[in-house]
């Protein structure tokens, strides 16, 4: 008996006539201290898809201070979707997204942040095409609202604190994540001590160590972080085998972030219960289809789910959002706050962060547009970057 082959649906395919990528350079509203580096302002590689048929999809990569977090950087992401993306976009059918990611991975091996940039593109555009919201072309939301947890890292503990408050006032968040592993362990369990004892049993407080114990050192601070009350620890270790003894002990629920790589990584981790839980990242994952495996791993694991971010601006974090509504399960809640980490409002029109979450938009695509005068203002090759570079040239 032979195979059907069936033939193409019955359409004229559209075709991406252009790619168009930039770098957007925006400060933050404070310094913003993690274990691997303190972070002054935040760089967006944008991506824009123009296409035949009138759609514009757009996508964005983000990373954490240039290299310092992971092996991808904003510069590094434009050249590869310039020099190795974009002729197999100018050649693909963009209606088929897993194809067309399918060439895309021939020709380019890891580069995750790059290839979710551009995923995130064609799902916007096919959105748009569609008349449909990314989270309905993903299986569906089950959910409008998403729980936002605001992380405090200014490095000084009264101001964290007064940070705290001032967004439980606001209603914006009520679960805080703390930036440690900068000071000796001692010195940062008595941080998060000090801090949650100001807000008791008013917000979840947690922790990011971002790898930087050693499996000793963290086997003292995740008894003692218990002990002050800390919900969730993430990432103490860098190492799998050290992390799933750390989660074995039960003293505390421990979360995989860096060394959670895609659905490979997802599989291996939760084979070995490495962790209790999963932050799920679109850009670390390799895009929104492979962090949609990566979830459903988790789940049929009995692994609970957290929507993480690598402080993205608003159209990689809204593509987040996107996929989070659609999780079955979503027990810890996000952290997409990366938009009010940054001074600009790019966006037409800003996201509803209220009622401590965030407002899963509900037009087609996205369902977000950028405002062009923002953007050009703070494009790395724009006018008005030049001349700030100019002027400090001429006044050094
Ligand atoms: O999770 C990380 O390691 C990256 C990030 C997410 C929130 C934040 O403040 O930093
Ligand atoms: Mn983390």
């Amino acid at each position: 008996m032979g195979m059907t082959i069936h033939a193409p649906l019955s359409r004229q395919a559209p075709r991406i006539e252009r790619v168009e990528t930039f770098l957007v350079d925006l400060p933050t509203i404070r310094p913003h201290k993690l274990s691997v580096a303190t972070m002054e302002g935040q760089t967006l590689m944008v991506v824009r898809l123009h296409m035949s048929d009138g759609m514009v999809g757009v996508g964005e990569g983000t990373t954490i201070a240039g290299l310092a977090y992971g092996p991808e950087s904003p510069e590094g992401m434009k050249l590869t979707i310039d020099a190795y993306m974009a002729p197999v976009l100018l050649a693909a059918d963009p209606t088929r997204i897993q194809a067309t990611m399918a060439t895309i991975g021939k020709v380019v091996k890891g580069n995750h942040f790059a290839k979710s940039a551009v995923e995130t593109a064609l799902f916007d555009a096919q959105g748009k095409r569609s008349g449909l919201p990314i989270s309905e072309l993903l299986g569906g939301r089950v959910r409008d609202r998403l729980p936002v947890a605001w992380t405090l890292a200014s490095g000084d503990t009264a101001r964290d604190i007064a940070e705290a408050e001032e967004m439980l006032a606001r209603r914006r968040h009520r679960i805080f994540k703390l930036k440690i592993g900068r000071n000796a362990v001692r010195a940062d369990v008595a941080h998060v001590a000090a801090i949650k004892a100001a807000l008791g049993e008013r917000a979840s407080v947690r922790v990011d160590v971002n790898m930087a114990w050693s499996e000793s050192e963290a086997a003292y601070g995740l008894r003692a972080l218990a002990d002050a009350g800390c919900d969730l620890v993430e990432q103490p270790v860098a190492s799998a085998e050290a992390l799933a003894r750390l989660t074995a002990r039960g003293v505390v629920p421990v979360m995989a972030d860096e060394i959670l790589q895609g659905p490979a990584s997802a599989f291996e981790l939760a084979r070995m219960r490495a962790a209790d839980v999963f932050a799920v990242k679109i850009e670390q994952s390799g895009g929104l289809i492979a962090a949609a495996n990566v979830g459903a791993i988790a789940d049929a694991a009995g692994i609970e789910l957290y929507g993480g971010t690598m402080l993205e601006g608003a159209v990689s974090t809204i593509a987040a959002a996107h996929l989070f509504s659609a999780f079955p399960r979503l027990g810890f809640g996000t952290e997409l706050f990366g938009p009010l980490l940054i001074t600009e409002e790019i966006l037409t029109e800003p996201l509803d962060y209220s009622d401590f979450s965030l407002e899963v938009p509900r037009g087609p695509g996205l369902g977000i547009t950028l405002d062009e005068e923002r953007i050009a203002r703070f494009r790395r090759d724009g006018a008005r970057r030049t001349l700030v570079l100019a002027a400090t040239k001429a006044g050094s």
